[in-house]
């Protein structure tokens, strides 16, 4: 089985190693790369900055993008990623959606339209990371006395969302193991005279800089030891290739909004 995906944000940093995953892939096919339309990138070859000739020229018209397509893969921006969801439910295209940042109302609204097309969505799409979400379950139940938590994620000089998906992804499994509201309980940064730690909260701490493509480490910290789960991603093709098993995935649904612990059968 061919699956014929389109790739917005194609000049992107995930976008150009999505193409690269797609045209070297033997069962997928690309069927459209996406920019925007003020991009230097529009009309060239999809392939170029590989050196390959991919016979997809990089385009701004969604609609017409998506009539070749199956699936659209899209890491770009929460607002770009609403537009093409919409557009992707007009044409029965299935999605799947890599992009961080969302608010708690762009994520209902993804969730209205799961209803009548089949997305994964998720905020890593490493197998790793997906596989240290069950070990991050598993730490805060046997810790959930005497261990302060925190969560520490470090990424390149170009991020613009703060924490990282996965870092509040992180504290979201954590605190749901410990019976908490991550809304309640999460303290985003220290300054000044803060007074002592509440042991109930779970605490953020954000790196900006350079090339780092993802380090994340939850840090239970208790009396006489301190336990480290660290994740460090040295490569985004890790991130593309659980896109193309997301997609995979896709090809047995019709609706629905997934994550990649369905993908992974790890739910
Ligand atoms: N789930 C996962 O596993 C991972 C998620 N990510 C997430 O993916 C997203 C993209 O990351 P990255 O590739 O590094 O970012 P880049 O800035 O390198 O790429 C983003 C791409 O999206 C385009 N874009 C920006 N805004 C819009 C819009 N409104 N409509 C359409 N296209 C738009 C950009 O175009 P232009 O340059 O013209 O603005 C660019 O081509 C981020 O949210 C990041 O957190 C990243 C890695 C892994
Ligand atoms: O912007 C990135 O680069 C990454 N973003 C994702 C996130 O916000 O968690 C995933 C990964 O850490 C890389």
């Amino acid at each position: 089985m061919t699956h014929r995906i389109a790739i917005a944000g194609s000049s992107g940093r995930m976008g150009r190693t999505l193409i690269e995953a797609v045209l070297a892939a033997d069962d997928c096919r690309l069927a459209a790369a996406l920019d925007q339309p003020d991009s230097p990138a529009l009309g060239q070859d999809a392939g170029a900055f590989l050196g390959q000739a991919s016979g997809v020229a990089i385009g701004a018209d969604v609609e017409a993008g998506l009539t070749q397509a199956q699936y659209l893969i899209d890491f770009t921006r929460p607002e770009g990623t609403l537009a093409h969801l919409l557009a992707c439910r007009a044409r029965g295209v299935k999605a799947v959606i890599g992009t961080t940042g969302f608010s708690e109302a762009q994520k209902a609204q993804i969730a209205e339209i799961a209803r009548d097309i089949a997305i994964v969505m998720a905020p890593n799409m490493s197998v790793g990371v997906n596989v240290v979400l069950k070990l991050l379950d598993m730490a805060a139940r046997a810790l959930d006395q005497g261990y302060d938590i925190e969560i520490i994620e470090a990424h390149h000089r170009h991020k613009v969302d703060a924490p990282s998906g996965t870092a509040l992804k992180m504290g979201e499994v954590v605190a749901a193991a410990l019976g908490r509201d991550l809304k309640q309980c999460a303290v985003y940064g220290r300054e000044g005279v803060t007074g002592e730690r509440d042991p109930s909260t779970i605490g953020f701490a954000t790196v900006r800089g350079g090339d780092i493509v993802g380090d994340h480490t939850v840090l239970f910290a208790g009396t006489g030891e301190r336990i480290e789960i660290t994740h460090k991603s040295s490569s985004r093709a890790t991130y593309a290739q659980g896109s193309l098993r997301a997609v995979r995935f896709l090809a047995g649904r019709s609706t629905g909004l997934y994550g990649m612990d369905d993908v992974l059968g790890m739910a």
